[in-house]
């Protein structure tokens, strides 16, 4: 019996567990295109992980071997302790909510009626799932008496992306997988449809795992990121703040730099409602001192050249707290709200 499951479910108790599990997944396809290397990723309860990189790194494939759309030649992936291969694929699919960018709505079919169809799928009456289905519209920010008579093509792209959200939480699954799910909008549009997500994504707590190639939307979404290089390899997982300040190696570096992540640290002042308290801090944490108001790449450039896991901030001549990485990913997100 291979102890990753055993893991799995030990710590199944406690915060933080894992949800969704890779190990040592790998995906070649029948000619010989090999999309996804020896991956090793874990998913904790109810977070957001960003698969970001550039085109064709293997990002909705390893997606999709989540779900089973796409079986992995290699390895083993599990949710909450389950080897997903021992399960029936439409059951395991019904389970878990899929949003897609070319969101895949019936076009002859109103929108309440696109929304219902996953309760009524469930068994549901058709009242209970009518009702659950405006709901969802409501809770996606469509008023449902106004959009649900609706068809698709009577939208604008955002809405129909909303409809797509609302659609996929109808089976209130647990785990969310979400590919370019606001790829097909305006960067207007598509800004005010992330923050729409992350508040929903407050309330619910699902654990959603979200493929992106656009690294401004990895750092402003994820808990964490998984940056993904040519041939589904992972060149680096961890926060947004880890990913943006400290790239694992030139790839990274030259990605998240080419797609502008780091200019967002020039641009973002360094305030108190960053700052974690000095309480607790020992001197050998701190590298050196910077005052409020800094830019973010100020203070993340004196804590890098100290080589210490936190930068003092002062007020005047007073310490008012210290910056770490975790509050450098606070406050960029902030910065974008
Ligand atoms: N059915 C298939 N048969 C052969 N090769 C495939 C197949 N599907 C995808 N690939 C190849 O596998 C690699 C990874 O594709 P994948 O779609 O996973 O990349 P991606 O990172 O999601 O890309 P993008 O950001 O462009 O959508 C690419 O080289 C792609 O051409």
């Amino acid at each position: 019996m291979d102890t990753t499951g055993a893991a799995s479910r030990a710590d199944s108790d406690g915060p933080g567990e894992t949800m969704i599990r890779l190990s040592g997944v790998g995906k070649t396809y029948p000619d010989g295109t090999a999309a996804v290397h020896e991956l090793d990723l874990e998913v904790r309860r109810g977070e957001l992980v960003c698969l970001v990189g550039p085109s064709g790194c293997g990002k909705s494939t390893t997606l999709k071997m989540i779900n089973r759309l796409i079986e992995p030649s290699t390895g083993r992936i599990e949710i909450d302790g389950q080897d997903v291969t021992d399960q029936d694929p439409v059951a395991l699919r019904r389970g878990i909510g899929y949003v897609i960018q070319q969101v895949g709505l019936f076009p002859h079919q109103k929108v309440i009626t696109n929304v219902m169809t996953v309760p009524l799928l469930y068994g549901e009456s058709k009242a209970t799932a009518r009702a659950r289905a405006a709901e969802l519209l409501d809770t996606v920010g469509l008023d449902s008496a106004t959009y649900g008579p609706r068809y698709p093509h009577q939208l604008s792209g955002g809405q129909r992306q909303r409809v797509g959200v609302a659609r996929a939480l109808a089976a209130d699954p647990p785990v969310l997988l979400m590919d370019e799910p606001f790829g097909a909008v305006d960067p207007v549009v598509r800004v005010r449809l992330q923050d729409e997500f992350l508040r929903l994504q407050r309330d619910l707590g699902k654990t959603v795992v979200l493929v992106t190639h656009d690294i401004d939307e990895a750092v402003r979404m994820g808990d964490r990121v998984a940056v993904f290089a040519e041939g589904g390899r992972l060149a680096q997982y961890g926060t947004p703040a880890e990913v943006l300040g400290r790239p694992a190696d030139d790839f990274v570096s030259d990605f998240v730099g080419s797609t502008k992540g780091l200019r967002r640290l020039t641009v973002t002042p360094l305030a108190r409602e960053h700052l974690d308290p000095v309480d607790g801090v020992t001197g050998g944490q701190l590298g050196g001192s910077v005052a409020l108001g800094v830019s973010l790449e100020e203070a993340l450039a004196e804590m890098l050249r100290r080589d210490k896991p936190m930068v003092a901030v002062r007020e005047g001549a007073r310490i008012v707290g210290v910056l770490t990485p975790d509050g450098v990913h606070r406050a960029l997100r902030s910065s974008l709200a």
